[in-house]
Order: structure tokens, then C-alpha cells, then sequence
């Protein structure tokens, strides 16, 4: 058993999970491949193919004993993902999918990493490092904050039992790449309507330097939840997962606590960091406690929420109507054997990306069949078509009526490849013809992943590998086109 198998949102898992079955799974991008070329992209329906049953655990749903959501949200209807009234890619029907077969949540009460597994001295430092933390905060994470992070304003602590809210913690240049991460592995969440890219997800992929900005968020929002609850808990504490949701139209969770299941239990604080704007990248989607204050967050990009993840801090997120929620959660523990670091070390080891395979197919489809990448791409304005010679995909932008300019169209070796290039050459700009965004990003993802192999080589320690003043930048840097 993989230990990181026990991992995903619910921070619990199935007995039998396979762990990061992925990362061994021969399955290529594209499966289905050898029938004649066809349009995936608007229109086109989607790649329909029958799929296998999923090594690697589906992010399970958080099992909400109270959540009402949870009992109407009906689930596998083709083409109600979305409902922003943009054009919808549909994949196979639900039936076809079969996918989430064994994925329910099971309850694992008693279940543990192995965290330890050859990672005990680096635990020991770890724990050292924090309880040096927490020595220096003087006891009073409450009184560091407010003389504390430059530019952040707090809010919500009084008489809260430890609530917080920090407005301005993620610059806004981070909150961008982390959008447009999500934009990139859009897989499957562990509610409905909503997606996931856990930091598993990035450093297993082909490209782990993508995982930069991601490590760069955890580090400062762990550095924060450290500094302020691990005094008022009075344990250090670790980072027991870390992923980027984005919340799709419809999504929603009713009132609930973090910490709510038996496979939960370990949770002790959660942090949500907003990284874009309500009114501007979407509607709904209030956060909203039950009681005490504050009493609501409205998503700002940079705002974080911390909290307690106990009944006192029941909370809800209001429907999302349109739009595209993103979101970073955390949740830390005090419970050495669930520390993400180790998990992710022991998949890993010293050096991300040597053991990438691709991720399958089947963790981007949802329960309708839609394939999430399709539908991204879609969203952004392109169509996909599968070629039979030679494999690969064609990547088309469509010319439209408003931009007077040609179809413009290229041939990438798989869809992680056409998204990368649709979201990049949206955040470049149209001028900017395709060919020449995929040169450009070949030879800045070589860069990327021998980045991160370095700062990876330079310590063990995930959350420490970035210095806190470098800049991390994926797609939205100055690249060599602008
Ligand atoms: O995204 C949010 O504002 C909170 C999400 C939440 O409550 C959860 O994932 O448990
Ligand atoms: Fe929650």
C-alpha cells in the first residue's frame, strides 16, 4: 500500500486503495486513439471511451453526516456541469464511466500513513522546527499577527476561538498562477461540481516545476496557520493536505464541520485561501460561519480564512451561480502520522518527477462523462481534434467573427499539451499565434522542471524549498514573446 494512498481531500480513504496508482499506470493520454480522427473540442462531445476502473483513489466526497447539499445534488446528469450558458463538450454517459466504482467513502477509523517510512529523522526535524515555532510566538499567535505580516490586514479573532481572517496573504501574482494551475489539472473533486489538482497531482505529471507556485502558497499559508494556531492549540502543527478546488456553477456545501467523519477526525484546522475575486471571476459562493465572527467571508483574491475545523466553526458555502470559484484548501493536524510532507517525500523521494507517469484519463472525467480538460478548453475558446495517423491531438483555435484573425491550429503530443498552450495563449493574448506559444513553453518547461529539481535537491523539506522572496512563476511571467 502506497502511502500517499490515503490521502485526497477527505484525508481518509478506501480500504484497498491502490495509493498513487497512477504513477505506475501504462494507460497513455488519449486512449481511444486509433479510431479516425475526430473533433473532441465544441461540439465535438467529447472522447467518448470506455473506461477502465481508476487505480488511483477519485478524491472522495467529504462524507457530511450534516450537509443537505450533499442529498440534492443529483449527480451523473449529462451536460448540467456548468449552466453558465457557455457551449458544453459532453463526454460518454455516466453509465459508460464506471468510475468511481470502490471510490465511496469508506470509514477508515484506526487507518494510518506510514508516515514514517524512512522519513523519521526528517519527521524529527520537522516537529523541532515547529515547536521552535512555537516557542518563538511568545504564546500569542493572536498578538504576533497583528504586529506581524506586512500589508495583511486581520480581522475576526476576538473571541472566536482562533477564527481568522487575513485579507492580502497570497499576492495577487501568486492567486493568478494558481488559477491558471487549476486551469491546467482540472481533475475530478471530491463534491460535485467541483474540481481538483492536489500538489500529488502537479509533482507526478510530466512538468513538476508546475508545482512551484503551489509549494510557494503552502509555505506561506502553513508559515501563518503555524504562527497563529499552533500557540492557541498548544501543539505544533503539519500540513495534512493541500489542494486547489475550483468551484464550478451549481457547486455548494451546506453547514458542516471540517473534522466531521471518522476518517476526518484528525483535522484540526483548515485554511481556505480565495484566489479570485466575488462579482468579478464569479457569482455565489459566500462563505458563511453559523455562528459568531465574523460571521461571513466574501472571496477576495489573497484573503484567507483560518479556522478550527471543530463544531464551534460550522460553516457553508453558499451555490455558486456562475463563474469559476478557485480556491486553495489546507488542513493541518497534530497527528505526526498524517503529515503530507512525508507522504509526499516517500512517493516521491528526493527528486519529483522521476517517477511522473501520466495521469490517467479517467481522473478528469466527472460523473456526467464530462472530461474536464475538454470542457476547460472548450471554455477557452478552442476545439480539439484526435488524429489517427501518428497519434497526438490537434489544437484549434477557432477564428471568430470579433478577432478578424485565421484559424489558427497546432499538433500537441496529448491534451495536457493543448491545455497548456489554450492557457497560455489566452493569458498572452491572440496576437500571439500557436506555434509560437509552444516553442516558447517547451523550452521554459525545461527550465521550469530543472528548477525544481534543484530547489528539491537542496532540502528535503517541502515547504521549505522555496526562499520566501523568490519570484514563482509557471505561465504568467514575462516570457520571451511579450
Ligand atoms: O471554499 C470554501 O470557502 C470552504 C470550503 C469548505 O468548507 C470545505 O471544503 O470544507
Ligand atoms: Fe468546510
Amino acid at each position: 500500500m502506497n502511502s500517499l494512498g490515503k490521502d485526497g481531500a477527505s484525508g481518509g480513504g478506501n480500504e484497498g486503495d491502490e495509493g498513487l496508482g497512477y504513477l505506475e499506470a501504462s494507460g497513455r493520454e488519449g486512449a481511444g486513439s486509433g479510431s479516425e480522427g475526430r473533433r473532441v473540442g465544441v461540439g465535438g462531445r467529447g472522447l467518448r471511451r470506455r473506461v477502465e476502473e481508476p487505480r488511483e483513489p477519485q478524491v472522495r466526497p467529504q462524507q457530511r453526516q450534516d450537509e443537505p447539499g450533499r442529498a440534492d445534488v443529483p449527480r451523473g446528469r449529462a451536460g448540467e456541469r456548468g449552466g453558465t450558458g457557455r457551449s458544453r463538450v459532453r463526454g460518454p454517459p455516466a453509465d459508460l464511466t464506471g468510475r468511481r466504482k470502490g471510490g465511496g467513502p469508506v470509514g477508515t477509523r484506526g487507518v494510518r500513513h506510514n508516515a514514517g517510512r524512512g522519513n523519521g529523522p526528517k519527521i524529527e526535524k520537522l516537529a523541532r522546527r515547529y515547536a521552535a515555532t512555537l516557542r518563538g510566538s511568545g504564546g500569542g499567535g493572536a498578538h504576533r499577527e497583528k504586529g506581524g505580516r506586512a500589508g495583511v490586514k486581520v480581522s475576526g479573532m476576538a473571541g472566536s476561538g482562533g477564527r481568522v481572517v487575513w485579507e492580502g496573504l497570497l499576492p495577487p501574482s501568486l492567486c493568478a498562477e494558481l488559477k491558471a494551475l487549476s486551469d491546467l489539472f482540472p481533475m475530478m473533486g471530491y463534491r460535485s461540481r467541483t474540481e481538483a489538482t492536489h500538489v500529488k497531482h502537479v509533482l507526478g505529471s510530466n512538468c513538476p516545476g508546475m508545482a512551484l507556485p503551489l509549494l510557494r502558497a503552502r509555505e506561506i499559508l502553513m508559515e501563518a496557520v503555524q504562527d497563529h494556531f499552533s500557540a492557541l492549540a498548544g501543539k505544533p502543527l503539519y500540513c495534512e493536505y493541500t489542494g486547489l478546488m475550483a468551484w464550478l456553477p451549481g457547486s455548494k456545501i451546506g453547514w458542516h464541520h471540517d473534522s466531521n467523519a471518522d476518517y476526518l477526525e484528525q483535522r484540526l484546522v483548515s485554511a481556505v485561501a480565495y484566489l479570485g475575486d466575488h462579482n468579478e471571476d464569479f457569482r455565489g459562493g459566500v462563505f458563511e460561519f453559523r455562528n459568531g465572527e465574523p460571521r461571513e467571508v466574501v472571496p477576495r483574491a489573497g484573503t484567507v480564512v483560518a479556522y478550527f475545523a471543530g463544531q464551534e466553526n460550522t460553516h457553508r458555502v453558499r451555490q455558486v451561480e456562475s463563474g469559476r470559484r478557485v480556491t486553495l484548501a489546507m488542513w493541518f493536524t497534530a497527528d505526526a502520522a498524517w503529515c503530507e510532507d512525508s507522504r509526499l517525500l516517500d512517493t516521491f523521494g528526493e527528486l519529483p518527477g522521476q517517477r511522473a507517469a501520466p495521469i490517467p484519463s479517467e481522473m478528469f472525467l466527472a460523473e456526467d462523462g464530462v472530461d474536464s480538460r475538454l470542457e476547460r478548453l472548450s471554455a477557452l475558446g478552442f476545439e480539439v481534434e484526435e488524429r489517427s495517423a501518428g497519434g497526438g491531438h490537434v489544437l484549434r483555435l477557432a477564428a471568430s467573427a470579433e478577432d478578424g484573425l485565421d484559424d489558427d491550429e497546432v499538433v500537441c503530443a496529448d491534451l495536457a499539451e493543448c491545455l497548456r498552450l489554450a492557457v497560455l495563449h489566452r493569458s498572452s493574448g491572440r496576437s500571439v499565434d500557436l506555434a509560437q506559444v509552444q516553442r516558447c513553453l517547451s523550452s521554459h518547461l525545461r527550465n521550469l522542471d530543472a528548477e525544481i529539481l534543484a530547489v528539491w535537491e537542496r532540502s528535503l523539506r517541502l515547504g521549505q524549498i522555496l526562499a520566501p522572496d523568490e519570484p514563482v512563476s509557471i505561465l504568467l511571467s514575462p516570457l520571451p514573446w511579450r
